[in-house]
């Protein structure tokens, strides 16, 4: 057994809610959290995909408000940490004491990988509240191991006590991952996580290369259960971290449990890699974009392909829905 132990943070009541338009009901949120607390996961991450704050016509209206969603969670989870993802700006500091109030335990505090800056307050200021807060990277293959540990040095001096790479886009693979995952763990003090999705099925394979390559925060999810092709399975990422020697709190049986319970109850269509989440894989998009490049593609008859190499050159980041009409548009001229 490897003296190194491995904190499960399990983002299926998160992530899993872009995979069904942010429609998890009060009772599926009860639920999964008992089971999930019965199996022993370190964090239990709850709320609408695009986090605190986040229902409205933007980023789409959660069946269930925030505080609703936290309260039940809370009382479910008696041994499991609650977490929220936080972008700053998206929700606000009020919503932030609203948590507290609840008494949410880990506090995911998230940017574009290039914009830690706009996090700092933020994590300054539930520094000051003594909740555990880790500094999240979005869309981490937009910039290079170097650029990744100059952002996360200042979320870590600013009070991050953890710092979580994400492959928004699933488009990083193993070698990727482990220059990213170790250049980030050698240099600071702080603890090194990651979070991936599965546009190209290398999605546990990566979560394993993080955690070989120092990373001691997984993030996970039931069945894959998250937006396009889905993060990383909980269950399998579990199973090869413990033929790999890891330390884990878990009881597995439980957690098939957990999984037979969300596939009956939670899991509308348990993900698979269609080919427009290997296309947003391959030329790096947001992997919540999917729907929208191909409604978009659709509206304006132009082809998929090309659009997704015109906005892959436009290096667009998350809720930039914008210029992909403009680029559709512009093909559509383009091809006329
Ligand atoms: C807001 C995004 O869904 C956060 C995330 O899970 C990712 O970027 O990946």
């Amino acid at each position: 057994m490897k003296n190194n132990s491995i904190l499960i943070s399990d983002c299926s009541l998160r992530d899993g809610n872009h995979a069904v338009k942010h429609q998890l009901s009060i009772d599926q949120i009860a639920e999964y959290c008992e089971g999930a607390d019965r199996a022993g996961l370190d964090i239990i991450e709850v709320g609408h995909g695009y986090g605190l704050g986040a229902s409205s016509s933007a980023f789409g209206i959660s069946k269930v408000g925030d505080e609703a969603m936290l309260k039940v969670a809370r009382e479910k989870c008696k041994q499991s940490m609650l977490g929220i993802h936080f972008v700053p700006g998206v929700g606000k500091h009020s919503e932030l004491d609203m948590a507290i109030d609840i008494g949410v335990d880990v506090f995911r505090v998230a940017s574009h990988c290039t914009e830690s800056n706009i996090t700092y307050r933020s994590i300054g200021y539930l520094k000051r509240k003594e909740k555990i807060v880790f500094g999240v990277l979005i869309m981490s293959h937009m910039a290079d191991a170097d650029r990744l540990l100059n952002e996360a040095l200042g979320m870590q001096s600013a009070g991050a006590d953890g710092i979580i790479l994400m492959d928004s886009a699933g488009y990083s693979t193993p070698d990727i991952v482990g220059e990213k995952v170790s250049t980030l763990k050698n240099n600071l003090s702080v603890k090194v996580g990651y979070h991936a999705h599965n546009n190209l099925g290398l999605a546990v394979a990566n979560s394993v290369v993080a955690a070989e390559s120092g990373a001691s925060i997984i993030d996970a999810t039931i069945k894959g259960f998250g937006a396009g092709a889905g993060n990383a399975q909980l269950e399998a990422v579990v199973a090869v971290l413990e033929r790999y020697g890891y330390s884990m709190n878990l009881k597995f049986q439980d957690l098939i449990d957990l999984s037979s319970y969300a596939e009956r109850n939670i899991i509308a269509r348990i993900p698979d890699i269609k080919t427009i989440n290997i296309m947003t894989g391959m030329y790096g998009l947001f992997t919540g974009y999917g729907p929208y490049i191909q409604k978009i593609s659709s509206d304006f008859g132009v082809n998929i392909f090309e659009l997704c190499e015109r906005l892959a050159k436009r290096r667009l980041v998350a809720s930039q829905e914008d210029i992909i009409i403009e680029e559709a548009s512009r093909l559509a001229k383009s091809t006329d």
